[in-house]
């Protein structure tokens, strides 16, 4: 596809997962793993297409997802946490969001569903339970296939423990104007990895290493987006790009986004395994807890490279 002048549109690189038993097929798995890898490598991003959630759910989700922001303010605000980025989030310009801990557990969903609809809403705790058990297993996947391409699958399961599932639902407001608004700005995920899925609106941007945005539109009603987090960059010691992106928004809808985030359990202490430390790929950081990095970045003014202020060698 061409742009202005000769230069080509990049595009992020869409693997696709829709493959049957690809965990005991093992052609298959070498496949998607080499693809993933290299995606990882070059763009710390691209497009899964993942089969696993039924259009059905999506819709229905999304649904349920632009109910709960149209509840009043003070609704929402019932489900606010002290936790940065948990429970009701907002507004904040066109931004709101809901974070809920462990959203592959039924009860947890369930109890922050409860706190904005007390006459219940299980339809939308069951959707998005379904929902984070689906997204989780292809996270597990490509999660496992990275660390077999990098040699260190010895340390899968300590890793896979190591964590837990934050879902995410924003809203964006329609800025209603065509020009080009921010929504939320250049930033890098601070988590293992994110698997997006939005509604039909685009708005998504990704930087690649040599600074052009790719603005994002998915291939399929069955893709999402895998982001690469900051803490996953430090645990293979740079062997991964963790990308800038940002959301625009332009015109009168309103975008949604249902968001997986693999988080680190609090106090687990973020190392790069020594196999990943080489005379060529010397420590990029020392031991860190992502918990903790998510408090200094809380009091901290300057978040570019946060977390090699906070504890790059
Ligand atoms: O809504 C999106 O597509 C991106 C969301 C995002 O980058 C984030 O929540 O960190
Ligand atoms: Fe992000």
């Amino acid at each position: 596809m061409k742009k202005m002048g000769s230069e080509t549109e990049v595009k992020l690189p869409i693997i696709d997962f829709s493959v049957v038993e690809l965990e005991s097929n093992v052609a298959e798995w070498e496949s998607v793993k080499s693809q993933v890898h290299k995606a990882l490598v070059e763009y710390g991003c691209f497009e899964a297409v993942f089969d696993e959630v039924p259009l059905h759910i999506r819709k229905a989700i999304f649904f349920e997802v632009d109910e709960l922001f149209n509840l009043p303010l003070e609704t929402k605000k019932l489900a606010v946490s002290s936790k940065p980025f948990r429970g009701y989030v907002g507004p904040i310009q066109l931004y709101e969001s809901i974070g809920i801990d462990d959203a592959d557990v039924y009860e947890k969903v369930e109890s922050l569903i409860n706190i904005l609809w007390p006459q219940g809403k299980s339809s939308f705790s069951k959707n998005l339970q379904f929902f984070t058990e689906k997204v989780s297993r292809l996270d597990r996947m490509i999660r496992k296939m990275c660390l077999e391409s990098l040699g260190v699958e010895k340390y899968l399961d300590e890793h896979m423990n190591s964590t837990y599932y934050l879902a995410r639902l924003i809203k964006y407001t329609a800025p209603q104007t065509n020009e080009p608004k921010v929504a939320i700005a250049e930033h890098t995920d601070k988590n293992i990895f994110t698997i997006l899925c939005q509604n039909q609106i685009d708005g998504l941007e990704i930087q690649t290493k040599n600074g052009e945005w790719i603005k994002y539109k998915p291939s399929s009603s069955n893709s999402f987006v895998v982001v690469t987090g900051d803490t996953f960059y430090a645990w293979t010691n740079g062997r991964v790009h963790t990308p800038i992106h940002q959301v625009m928004m332009t015109g009168n809808e309103t975008r949604l986004t249902v968001g997986l985030f693999t988080v680190p359990k609090p106090g687990f202490i973020i190392k790069a395994p020594n196999e990943l430390v080489t005379e060529e790929h010397p420590l990029l950081f020392k031991p860190f807890v992502q918990s903790e990095f998510m408090k200094f970045l809380r009091s901290s003014q300057n978040t570019k490279n946060a977390l090699k202020v906070y504890c790059g060698v």
